[in-house]
């Protein structure tokens, strides 16, 4: 066997949602924060992610994480969070699938009942309390970046749909949210195609018709994904949603071939951006509890905990819990001769 590179990961999934931790074997990055070292792994090591998520060592379904030394003096790790078509400055499964790893290998010594620890995303510090047993992390609860709604109501011109009501929120991730009824879109895990289809067509009107920036850093743009959230079904919950991530370009001439994949998880970004919808419509308070389902009937749990300011917007400060599960333990060699260092994508299945 020869490799010229050899990455060690730790698989995991958060309610559903997974998340491939690369704890070894990653380049040293460039960077005066974890932002910046998630710029240098975008400009100059976009393989790594092209090759971890696609195939023949990923699939359309996989998000990933690379742990790599944090810049800020109080955070315990820096995480970079990737995705098939960008680079996520805070993701919610991720966050949990990192934590997990790093309390259930030992990479961040646990203590129980309860470990606290501070994590840097590339969106910023990230506060973190995970209930530990018996070696085990059986929740971790993290306080996010502000949340905030940017568009409420907005009309939007859709190719195939005609004019669509949408909002525009932060959350981690630049969201366009719909309602699904109003679409007539059933939230089942098994229409899962036309969920994909119906939200990259709203995405890509969205990103046209309603540009957005992070008021705190001009180098966040959206929105990049798409939540269509519904009322709830199960007892316990206040809501449901089903995510859709990018897995390629979208061709407004061929909306029937949009390429997505929904989250399997509730998605904690998105969870978050719902939450900042519904506060600024006053309809979720200081201290209620948002459980969200999504397309498994997992949930993720969020809470607003302040209420503050970004820029010109009214924000929140949401916690977000759930739980991540260690699936397995890989290594990935890269021969030098393999004609694919950065994978590849079948139109079968991408
Ligand atoms: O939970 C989340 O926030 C994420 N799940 C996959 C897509 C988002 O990054």
């Amino acid at each position: 066997m020869r490799a010229s590179r050899i990455l060690q990961a730790v698989e995991a999934h958060a309610e559903g949602e997974p998340g491939r931790v690369i704890t070894g074997g990653m380049p040293l990055l460039r960077g005066n924060s974890v932002f910046e070292k998630m710029q240098d792994m975008a400009a100059n090591h976009d393989d790594i992610r092209l090759s971890m998520l696609r195939e023949p060592r990923g699939n359309p379904g996989l998000c990933g994480n690379a742990i790599v030394p944090p810049c800020h003096p109080e955070a315990d790790a820096g995480f970079i969070i990737f995705e098939q078509t960008e680079y996520p400055p805070m993701s919610g499964s991720n966050t949990i699938c990192v934590v997990t790893v790093l309390l259930e290998t030992g990479i961040v010594p646990m203590t129980e009942p309860v470990t606290e620890l501070v994590l840097e995303a590339p969106a910023g510090l990230i506060r973190v309390r995970a209930d530990c047993r018996d070696g085990k992390v059986t929740r971790v609860a993290f306080r996010n970046v502000p949340a905030f709604a940017v568009h409420l109501d907005a009309q939007v011109e859709v190719a195939g749909l005609g004019t669509v009501s949408v909002d525009v929120a932060w959350g981690g991730m630049f969201f366009v949210l719909a309602g699904a009824e109003r679409l007539g879109v059933a939230l089942d895990a098994d229409n899962g195609a036309e969920i994909v289809r119906v939200s990259e067509a709203i995405r890509h009107a969205a990103a046209e018709q309603l540009p957005v920036v992070h008021p705190e850093n001009p180098e966040i743009t959206g929105p990049t994904i798409t939540n269509l959230w519904g009322a709830p079904v199960a007892e316990g919950t206040h809501g449901r949603g089903a995510i859709t991530i990018s897995t390629g370009p979208f061709n407004p001439e061929r909306p029937q071939d949009a390429s997505g994949i929904l989250d399997r998880s509730p998605c904690g970004t998105g969870t978050c951006a719902k939450m900042a919808v519904l506060h600024a419509r006053g309809l979720l308070g200081i201290g209620q509890d948002y459980v969200n389902a999504g397309p498994l009937g997992t949930t993720f749990t969020g809470r607003i905990v302040e209420e503050t300011q970004v820029g010109p917007y009214k924000a929140i400060v949401p916690t977000l819990s759930g739980q991540g599960w260690i699936y397995g333990l890989s290594s990935y060699t890269l021969d030098p001769s393999d004609p694919f260092p950065a994978g590849y994508t079948v139109g079968d299945m991408w």
